[in-house]
């Protein structure tokens, strides 16, 4: 009696919704490039079970959270809530609209509609046509924030764009010239094992064609568990010869060319493209035919700055390091844009901004 004065219907589903997006944060790098969902299973205002989606090809949150339950006689009486409109089609495992039919779950509560064009509210329609309750649209925007990418990727046709790049306390990237080929390191190493988490995380890095000349950078994980991301760059006329770490084909590589000669290899793939005429949709089209769901764009200025100019970003991660270069090659400029969190990292600071 206490708690139903204390939390409303709509406080409660709210509640628990937001129960399910905790969950689903769990799983969001490991289901990429599918959707990381998390569901609650509610029996008399009460938790019984729990789940978020599995690593990519694996059972989704509902058969996860209807599994957990112990007794699945309560199933029978119970509200399921979930972050995202369980699916209808047959992909890597059956749909979860038939397991909540088959189990006769009576209501369902969802966060937001799925936009993938093969459910897109043919689960929900389902589950109504068998007689249950369902209700859409809690903590709706929430819900899709938590698949950013996902939405981002069948929204926009194109990847999840995050900026990044690390400048001096003057505001360059790095010095005009230098001897060696390789990074001028400007942020400090904890900064660099972030980055190398974040290459885990993300499903591509994509460089301009002046960075792979001038540090010749591999791209890999290496300084974090996980596997590599697939490697983007730009080579216009085809100066990158295979002497370039780059090009080793032992990461899935991705070269934007006008060089119609250059012919594609396994792990190395060429992909052709105007250069004269509207780049950034073109490169964007290519990663969204590799369904490519998130990109970081590592640099250098130019590059950055097109896609800046272009409005093309959802996220920018910039670290500001100690070093003093005097002269140099200017950091990209950002305008219209919402400072969201500033993190230390020892003597660099992180800074993370979204579009206005
Ligand atoms: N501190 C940091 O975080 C980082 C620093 N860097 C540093 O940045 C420097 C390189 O930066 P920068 O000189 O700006 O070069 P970029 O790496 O951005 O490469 C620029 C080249 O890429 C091609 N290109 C990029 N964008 C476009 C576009 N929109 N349209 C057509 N062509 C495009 C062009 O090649 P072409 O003319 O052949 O067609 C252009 O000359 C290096 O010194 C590197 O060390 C790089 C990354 C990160
Ligand atoms: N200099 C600089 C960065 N440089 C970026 O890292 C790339 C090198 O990658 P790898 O060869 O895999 O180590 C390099 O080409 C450029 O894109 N990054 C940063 O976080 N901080 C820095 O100070
Ligand atoms: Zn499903």
């Amino acid at each position: 009696m206490f708690k139903d004065t204390l939390l409303s219907i709509l406080e409660r589903h709210e509640l628990y919704i937001s129960r399910c997006i905790q969950l689903a944060l769990q799983g969001t790098y490991a289901a990429m490039p599918n959707p990381s969902v998390g569901a609650v299973v509610v029996h008399n205002d009460r938790i019984i079970g729990e789940g978020f989606t599995s690593p990519y090809g694996g059972p989704h949150a509902e058969p996860n959270a209807i599994a957990s339950v112990k007794n699945q006689e309560l199933l029978k009486e119970s509200t399921l809530y979930v972050s995202l409109e369980p699916c209808s089609h047959f992909g890597k495992t059956p749909p979860c609209c038939d397991l909540v039919i088959e189990k006769q779950i009576p209501k369902v509560v969802i966060g937001t509609v799925d936009p993938f064009a093969k459910v897109c509210g043919r689960g929900i329609q389902k589950m109504r046509d068998a007689g249950v309750e369902v209700i859409v649209g809690v903590l709706e925007k929430e819900c899709q924030e938590s698949n950013k990418r996902f939405f981002t990727f069948h929204n926009k046709k194109r990847p999840y764009i995050i900026l990044k790049w690390a400048e001096s306390q003057d505001g360059f990237i790095a010095p005009i010239t230098r001897d060696t080929h390789r990074p001028f390191w400007i942020s400090n190493t904890y900064s660099k094992q972030l980055v190398h988490k974040w290459r885990s995380e993300e499903m591509a890095f994509l460089v301009g064609t002046q960075t792979v000349l001038s540090d010749n950078p591999s791209l890999t994980t290496r300084d974090w568990y996980g596997d590599s991301p697939i490697r983007v760059f730009l080579d216009r006329s085809g100066k990158i010869d295979h002497t370039f770490c780059i090009k080793d084909k032992t990461v899935k590589t991705i070269c934007i060319t006008a060089d119609q000669s250059l012919v594609s290899t396994e792990n190395l793939v060429y992909e052709y493209a105007d250069f004269t005429n509207n780049l950034l949709q073109q490169i964007l089209d290519i990663l969204y035919k590799h369904n490519i769901m998130s990109i970081v764009i590592e640099g250098g200025t130019q590059t950055l700055q097109s896609f800046i100019n272009a409005k093309l970003w959802d996220e920018a991660r910039i670290f500001t390091g100690e070093t003093i270069l005097g002269n140099g090659i200017a950091a990209p400029v950002l305008t219209e844009f919402d400072n969201a969190v500033k993190h230390r990292i020892l003597d660099n600071e992180l800074r993370i901004v979204y579009p206005k």
